[in-house]
């Protein structure tokens, strides 16, 4: 019972329950206990302890889900109020709490959320803590400060210091800082910040902090929405208005407007004064949404994501907590705020890998949407529009109501799409791109229009090989090949980001000269297109080519205002960008995610290429995708090609349901790794003997195997993985399993409930 098949009944809250009130009083909720000063309290820490600490709540006394300072050993640290003592600590010897922070007090819909998604992803509650108080400086008390942002005048005199100052000003656009943040950003000292105020190019302010944000009006610039476009926003309105949990799958053609539609729910969420969520699985799409925000409801939404400021972030955390935040807009982690009274979460192209988080705390957001909203009594909607196929199967089963858009929006129609059998063409070596697709590329440049040529590999050539004796140019510590980016002028491991110069000679044999590049990145893919098409401005689209979300999205805005004739591109540009000028999207290697064995292989390939061939037509002129590949006739490059979705997906689903795997099996995977590659092998052959907890729910333990990459900066890895029936109590088994082994110091044992990746 994946949560990602099921989430609705694994989660409990049956569509319809109802929600917490809202109320709330003196910052704490209606009906919250309080403890006075001296009682024994509960607290739950972020340090990774087992269980509870008792404490005397300090003075003032405190409120359940208060966030607290409390002396453990030598030190201060968090904690957050959990109940009332749990008495396993002598009474008399109690400490008291130091003080209560200034911030809102979790509620219980949070204390509730995060516990339940500590079960069901095995983690840990102190580390599930740690994901809810991601706020800088979460206890400082809300004075004025200083903050600091870009000024009007320029410094007499510019020197390098000053111009990294500057640059970061610009890059984060009219945003305040902190010094020291300023200053740690820039990576110069303090003084050259100050030494820039002097100037008049950096303005010094006092801000009150963690100011609300500007109110949203739900009613401001509505658009004109097609009769069908209106027909879902009404149903998703209603099922906000209703203010009780269920989901839907807003499933719609690329362009047809899903974020239109979406909007207006969350115009009626903002009218039924709740709170809303975006996710968005990629920060370079945030520019365009927010931008799209403000045109629809008058003002700028809060952000949380890695390309925020310290400052706005923790303005962003008190704001959601406060109610003076009543739009945000994120990554996967904006769903562990503390929100006041959430009504609403989409999760926009909700198929996308990135909604899993593959380190850390191990958890898919799209499925803990799901299980928030449960608690919260919130509408949840999954938009995109090739739906994961475990959200295919709920809306088939009628847990998830669904909602299609099958036109594009106005005169833009779908892409038309072809195949090109590369088994007919001639292809030189060193050259990627056809004769037909080159074709079409002059005939774009020639109108003025827009070229996309896809490649997924980042780099400028996956392997490096040396043509005296053979060797193949590895990482030193991971086991994986180097992978040569000409525009750093280095080697890199994209499994630890190691990187090394490219050597002269053979580190194997020593002969110099002869180490060659062998097969294509979309480094090389670049070079081949400005040396094919010489007047063509060429733009390459990857994410390790920027230094930072800002810079990505510039590029991207650039490149949506035609500042490029060809763009060459990652999976990075398949995720819901509108360049209106690209009418071409030519695929370079159509088969290259259809091999390994992965069990989501087909359904990810039938979903990056109609995802990207989704970016072709989607003004006026019509677009064309043309995928390069060795096997037209494979069943998955025949179901991208004619678009005979909701074909795939049951042909598909029947596969999965015929092999028990997810959505229809629950999977677990295990992953040991340690340094000593005898101990990762002792323990994983000693949980595979000592599988009686798993036996006992029906499900099989298979490995140990080495994991496909066997070891990672300089770790060993081994690999089990159990498979259960969907309804075995799976988590429990897992946890009594594991807890059977001892486990060496330096081992270490990652447990990834329904694994999407398999590395
Ligand atoms: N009713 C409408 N009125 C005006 N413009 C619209 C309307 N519906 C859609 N559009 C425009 O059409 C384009 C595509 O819409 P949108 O981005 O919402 O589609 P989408 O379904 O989210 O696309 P994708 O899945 O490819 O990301 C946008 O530029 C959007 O502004
Ligand atoms: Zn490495």
């Amino acid at each position: 019972m994946p949560p990602d098949s099921s989430q609705s009944d694994l989660f409990g809250a049956p569509q319809g329950a109802a929600g917490p009130d809202a109320r709330v009083e003196a910052g704490a909720e209606e009906g919250a206990e309080f403890f006075p000063e001296g009682t024994p309290i509960a607290v739950l820490t972020t340090q990774p302890l087992d269980r509870l600490l008792d404490y005397r709540a300090p003075a003032g006394g405190c409120w359940i889900g208060a966030f607290l300072e409390v002396p453990l050993g030598p030190r201060a640290v968090l904690g957050v109020v959990w109940g009332p003592g749990t008495g396993s600590f002598d009474r008399a010897r109690l400490r008291p709490a130091s003080r209560v922070l200034e911030a809102a007090p979790l509620r219980a819909e949070m204390r509730e959320f995060l516990g339940r998604a500590a079960d069901y992803t095995l983690t840990p509650m102190p580390a599930m803590l740690r994901l809810a108080s991601r706020a800088p400086d979460l206890g400082a008390p809300p004075a004025a400060r200083r903050v600091y942002r870009l000024g009007e005048g320029t410094p007499p005199r510019m020197t390098e210091a000053r111009e990294k100052v500057l640059a970061v000003l610009e890059e984060y656009g009219g945003l305040a800082f902190q010094l020291s943040e300023l200053a740690q950003m820039a990576g110069t000292g303090t003084s050259v910040v100050k030494g820039l105020v002097k100037a008049g190019a950096v303005l010094e302010e006092e801000a009150p902090r963690d100011m609300p944000f500007p109110r949203l009006d739900p009613s401001a610039a509505p658009k004109a929405l097609t009769e069908s476009q209106q027909a879902g926003a009404d149903r998703l309105r209603a099922a906000v208005a209703a203010r009780r949990y269920s989901t839907t799958l807003l499933r719609g053609v690329t362009g047809s407007g899903k974020t239109e539609v979406y909007l207006e729910a969350v115009a009626e969420c903002l009218a039924q004064g709740r709170q809303a969520l975006v996710l968005l699985p990629e920060i370079a799409l945030t520019g365009e949404f927010v931008g799209r925000v403000e045109a629809r409801f008058g003002a700028r939404p809060a952000e949380w994501h890695s390309g925020v400021t310290q400052t706005e972030r923790r303005r962003t955390w008190h704001m959601v907590a406060a109610g003076g935040a009543e739009l945000v807009v994120g990554a996967r982690s904006a769903l562990f705020l503390p929100y006041r009274d959430l009504g609403l979460i989409v999760v926009d192209e909700e198929h996308d890998t990135s909604y899993k988080q593959e380190e850390g705390v191990l958890y898919n957001a799209r499925d803990m949407a799901v299980l928030r909203a449960s608690i919260a009594g919130a509408q949840v909607v999954l938009a995109s529009a090739t739906p994961s196929l475990e959200s295919w199967v709920n809306a088939e089963a009628g847990k998830y109501a669904r909602i299609d858009l099958t036109d594009r929006f106005g005169p833009a129609v779908l892409p038309r799409m072809e195949a090109l059998d590369l088994r007919g063409e001639d292809m030189p070596a060193g050259r990627w791109v056809s004769e037909p697709l080159a074709r079409a590329v002059e005939g774009r440049l020639a109108r003025g229009e827009q070229s996309l040529l896809f490649l997924n590999r980042r780099g400028y050539a996956p392997v490096t090989i040396c043509r005296a004796c053979g060797h193949q140019i590895g990482c030193d510590t991971c086991d994986a090949r180097m992978v040569e980016h000409r525009f750093l002028k280095r080697l890199m491991c994209h499994q630890c980001g190691e990187t090394k110069p490219i050597p002269a000679a053979c580190p194997a044999c020593e002969v110099e000269g002869k180490l060659a590049p062998v097969g294509p990145g979309v480094e090389r893919l670049a070079e081949e297109a400005t040396a094919r098409f010489p007047r063509a401005r060429v733009a390459v689209l990857s994410s390790d080519l920027f230094g930072s979300a800002r810079a990505l999205k510039a590029e991207i805005a650039a490149i949506a205002a035609g500042a490029a004739d060809i763009v060459i591109g990652t999976q990075l540009v398949a995720k819901g960008h509108n360049f209106p000028k690209l009418t071409l999207v030519g695929v370079i290697d159509a088969d290259l995610g259809l091999q390994g064995s992965d069990l989501r292989a087909a359904e990810r390939t039938f979903q990056l290429m109609r995802q990207v061939a989704g970016r072709a037509g989607r003004a006026e002129a019509p677009g064309t995708a043309l995928l390069q590949t060795f096997q037209p006739e494979h069943p998955v490059i025949r179901a991208i090609l004619t678009g005979d979705e909701e074909g795939f997906w049951a042909a598909e689903a029947a596969e999965r349901r015929a092999a028990g795997v997810p959505p229809f099996g629950r999977m677990a995977g295990i992953v040991l790794s340690s340094p000593d590659v005898q101990e990762v092998f002792d323990l994983g052959n000693a949980l595979a003997r000592r599988d009686g907890p798993l036996r006992r729910i029906g499900a099989q333990v298979f490995g140990p195997a080495p994991a496909p990459i066997a070891r990672v900066r300089g770790r060993h890895r081994v690999r089990l993985l159990v498979k259960a029936e969907r309804s075995a109590p799976l988590q429990a088994a897992l946890a009594e399993w594991v807890a059977q082994v001892k486990r060496p110091a330096n081992l270490r044992l990652a447990i990834d409930i329904d694994p999407q990746s398999f590395l």
